[in-house]
This record gives structure tokens, C-alpha cells and sequence, in this order.
């Protein structure tokens, strides 16, 4: 049975939570506040941790960096206010695997918590087992870790596209940046579909989430008696990934130190367990993803710039939805599908004003939580197409505001154009007095010809 662990300071939540998830076969604890969380983090295995993103004690990224450091491969799921979201979204640079919003419905998390866990376990376990069925690209469709990989129809995904088919035959490193949920590690998986090394593993590695003390083990092995706690030798996850490729989401978080030993690895192809004497040939292609400006983190001294250049051997960018309007329905038809497939629901549209919010929102967390706003969407949808009224009130109040500034900024437009213009009166005034009414002296000293000077007198009524 799979083990839960709530965390949240809402007594009422925590009580309802566990008799639902109870009744729904999960093996359930709770804890009121972070410390107590993670003390229950040490005594025992869990295979989710729900945790809400403002506790009493700790911020959800403190918390996220306490659990990973406790349990490297626990899946974490963060409860936030809508009004969160901007920033809770911000967890998934430190290892959170979604996010539920407030309120939360017990049908939509029973959904999130099963599809988190089974993602997580296979990400875990995931090597060899990704090798199955590759699909035709150029349909727009194929599998990518059990899911299906839409490509949009704006120029943007269209580049990309054809990015994965043009570098994926090949052996070269490649950087995928790109905000939050803008699906790097999607087109990791497809990078490596595509390629030669399909049939092999493909091992993904969060180095956000990897805390610093555990990172040089987790990604080159160690040998029995290396450090404290090393009760046995264990293959790091090059090793795990010989001969297919491994995907090192988060790479601007990984440390000088690491950086440095990764560096040797790309130039000498071997690997050294820690403690080890002996290195090991490996033969590993790197996609590395991230969502900073790795630029920026070299010029600040907080990546190495060999490095950078390493892994550079192509990069792929990924615009945010906002820069590509046109997906966002295309990818919310797709999440309306296996919405209702996961809820067992029939919604088959959105409305006409739907379409217009969800086109016009900001995204800040792209595809995750346009995909986590439509599953709430079709859980309260009660006809056949999806209405306003089930969509964040966030979403429809920040559509309104940008709407009014909209208005503002023609409004101002129009302000400055009026001031420019009574400017523009009084400056003709000031000269015709000057010169005595002479029109053709006072248009050669504001520098116009005759023509127009008699035009804006016209136009400003001014009499003279
Ligand atoms: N091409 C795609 N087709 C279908 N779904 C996608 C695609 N790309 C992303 N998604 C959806 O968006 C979610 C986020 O994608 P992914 O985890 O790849 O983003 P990411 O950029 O790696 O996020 P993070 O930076 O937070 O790790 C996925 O769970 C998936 O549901």
C-alpha cells in the first residue's frame, strides 16, 4: 500500500485528507508542522509527501530541500493559494513533482497523487524500460514516457521540432532551456526517442533537488566505506546510464565540485566512484536542461565556463506559452482529453470566453499549469463544455487587470497626445507674439513651412 505523508498546518485539510485517501487505500500520516514532517521523514519510507507551501515553520522551499536531503527519491506534491502559484512554481527548480491548488477536490487530488507516484516510481526505476514504441514525429504525435508529445503549431514548437529530428541521430551534449513547465524534459525523453541510443536507458537526474552532500554519489557511484553511511558499493547514475543517454534537469544547481568532476567525465568518457581507485569507460550522451540564464551564472563565477561550452554543443530554447499563443488551445484540447479520461468525465469544449482567458493568461508556470488548471476545469464542469465560472478566479481577475491597463496605456496615449498638443498650441501662440502676428516670420522660427503653420492654426483655433 503506498505510503502518504500530509503536511500542512490546516487541521480541518489534514482530517479530511486522510480519511479520503484512507478509504481510497493509501497508508496515511500527518504532520501539523514542518518540523514534525520531516522528524516522520526520518523514521520511516514514503512514497509522497504532500506539503503545504506556507507552513508555520518553514517556506515550501525549505521544506522541499529537508525532504530531498531525507529521501532523494520521494515525489513531492506542494498544496497552494492560487495566489501562490506564481511562486510555488518557482519549488520545481528544488524538486517538486506538481502542485495542487486551493481548494482542493478530493477526485482531482486522488489523480494527481496516483499519476505523481506512478511518474515518480518510473523516473526512479526508469533505464531500459523507456525503450518502448517510438512514433512517426511528423504526425505531431508520439509517445514520450507513456504520454503523448504534442508539438504546436507556432513557429516556435515547429523549430523545435525539427531541431529534436535534426540533433537526435547525432551524439552531441545539448542545453534545453526554458521557464518552468515549458516541457524540457519532454523534449529530453524525445531527443532520446530519436535517437540510435532508443533501446538503451534513459536516466534523468533533478540536480535541483540533489542535495549537495549527496549529489557526488548519486551521479558517480561510491565505493563501500567512502563516507559515513556508505554501507555498500552502488553505481552512480552514469554508470546506470551507459551506452544511453541521461538528462541532468537543473544543471545551474549543481556545484563547483560536481561541475568539476562532471567536466571530466564529458572529456575523458570515464567515471571514478567515489573512495575508488579504478575509473570506469562510459559512453553516456548528456542533454542537460535549466531554467537560468547559464550565461549569466558563468560571468558570476557560478558555473564553470569550460563546462558551459561542453554541454553547448546545441541548445534548444523553449518560449514560455505566453510567446505562443496559438499552442495554448492546442495543449489544453490535448490536457481536456486525459482530463477526462483521468476523472472519468465526458467535457468535449471550451466555451467562446474560455478560449479568450485561457489565450490571454500570463502562464507562469506553462504547460503544468495549464494542464492543472483544465483537470480542475473539467472536475467542475457539470454540461458539456467548459465555462468561465471553473476556471481560477486568478486567472479571470488577471485577464480583467491586464484588460484595464490595456485601457490605461490608450488612455495615456491619449493624454500625452492632448499634452503634446496644448504644448504644441501655447509654443505658436508665444511666437506669433513675438514677431507681431507676421505668419511667415513665426513659421520660419518654428521651422514649418506656411502651409502647415495655417493648418495647426486651424486645427487649434487660434485666431490670429
Ligand atoms: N510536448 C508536450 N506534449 C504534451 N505534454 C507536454 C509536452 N511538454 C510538456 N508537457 C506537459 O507539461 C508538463 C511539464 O513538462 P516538463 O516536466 O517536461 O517541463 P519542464 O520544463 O521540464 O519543467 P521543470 O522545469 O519544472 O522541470 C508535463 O508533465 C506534461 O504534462
Amino acid at each position: 500500500m503506498p505510503k502518504l505523508l500530509i503536511i500542512d498546518d490546516d487541521k480541518d485539510i489534514c482530517l479530511v485528507l486522510s480519511k479520503f485517501l484512507t478509504k481510497n487505500n493509501y497508508e496515511v500520516d500527518v504532520a501539523y508542522k514542518g518540523e514534525e514532517g520531516l522528524k516522520l521523514l526520518r523514521a520511516s519510507r514514503y512514497n509522497l509527501v504532500l506539503c503545504d507551501y506556507r507552513l508555520p515553520d518553514h517556506t515550501g522551499v525549505e521544506m522541499l530541500r529537508k525532504i530531498k536531503l531525507l529521501q532523494p527519491d520521494v515525489a513531492v506534491v506542494i498544496i497552494t493559494g492560487y495566489s501562490d502559484v506564481r511562486t510555488a512554481v518557482e519549488t520545481f527548480r528544488y524538486g517538486a513533482n506538481d502542485y495542487v491548488t486551493k481548494p482542493l477536490y478530493p477526485d482531482e487530488l486522488l489523480v494527481t497523487i496516483k499519476e505523481t507516484i506512478a511518474k515518480n516510481e518510473k523516473r526512479n526505476t526508469s533505464n531500459a524500460e523507456n525503450a518502448d514504441a517510438v512514433q512517426d514525429v511528423r504526425k505531431g504525435k508520439s509517445t514520450v514516457n507513456g504520454g503523448t508529445f504534442i508539438v504546436g503549431k507556432s513557429i516556435q514548437s515547429q523549430t523545435v521540432q525539427k531541431y529534436i529530428e535534426l540533433i537526435a541521430p547525432s551524439d552531441m551534449s545539448v542545453i534545453i532551456n526554458g521557464e518552468t513547465g515549458t516541457g524540457k524534459e519532454f523534449v529530453a525523453q524525445s531527443v532520446h526517442k530519436f535517437s540510435k541510443r532508443s533501446d538503451k536507458p534513459f536516466v534523468a537526474i533533478d540536480c535541483g533537488a540533489l542535495p549537495k552532500e549527496l549529489a557526488g554519489s548519486e551521479l558517480f557511484g561510491h565505493v563501500k566505506g567512502a563516507f559515513t553511511g556508505a554501507v555498500s558499493d552502488k553505481q552512480g547514475s552514469f554508470e546506470v546510464a551507459d551506452t544511453g543517454t541521461i538528462f541532468l534537469d537543473e544543471i545551474g544547481n549543481l556545484s563547483y565540485e560536481n561541475q568539476v568532476k562532471l567536466l571530466r567525465v564529458i572529456q575523458e568518457r570515464r567515471i571514478k566512484r567515489i573512495g575508488a581507485t579504478r575509473d570506469i569507460p562510459i559512453d553516456v550522451r548528456i542533454i542537460a536542461a535549466t531554467n537560468e540564464d547559464l550565461i549569466k551564472a558563468v560571468k558570476e563565477g557560478r558555473f564553470r565556463e569550460d563546462l558551459y561550452h561542453r554541454l553547448n554543443e546545441f541548445k534548444i530554447q523553449l518560449s514560455p506559452l505566453r510567446e505562443r499563443k496559438e499552442d495554448i488551445i492546442i495543449f489544453a484540447n490535448y490536457f481536456l482529453e486525459k482530463s477526462n479520461q483521468a476523472l472519468q468525465k465526458n467535457v468535449k469544449s471550451f466555451s467562446p470566453d474560455v478560449v479568450d482567458q485561457l489565450t490571454n493568461y500570463f502562464w507562469h508556470g506553462n504547460l503544468r499549469e495549464l494542464n492543472n488548471v483544465i483537470k480542475r476545469s473539467v472536475l467542475l464542469t457539470i454540461g458539456e463544455s467548459v465555462q468561465a465560472d471553473s476556471l481560477p478566479q486568478e486567472i479571470i481577475q488577471a485577464n480583467n487587470t491586464v484588460a484595464a491597463t490595456g485601457a490605461l496605456v490608450e488612455d495615456s496615449v491619449g493624454l500625452l497626445k492632448s499634452i503634446a498638443g496644448s504644448a504644441e498650441r501655447q509654443a505658436i501662440i508665444d511666437v506669433l507674439e513675438k514677431v507681431n502676428y507676421n505668419k511667415s516670420k513665426a513659421a520660419e522660427l518654428l521651422r514649418i513651412d506656411r502651409k502647415t503653420l495655417y493648418n495647426k492654426l486651424k486645427l487649434y483655433s487660434i485666431s490670429a
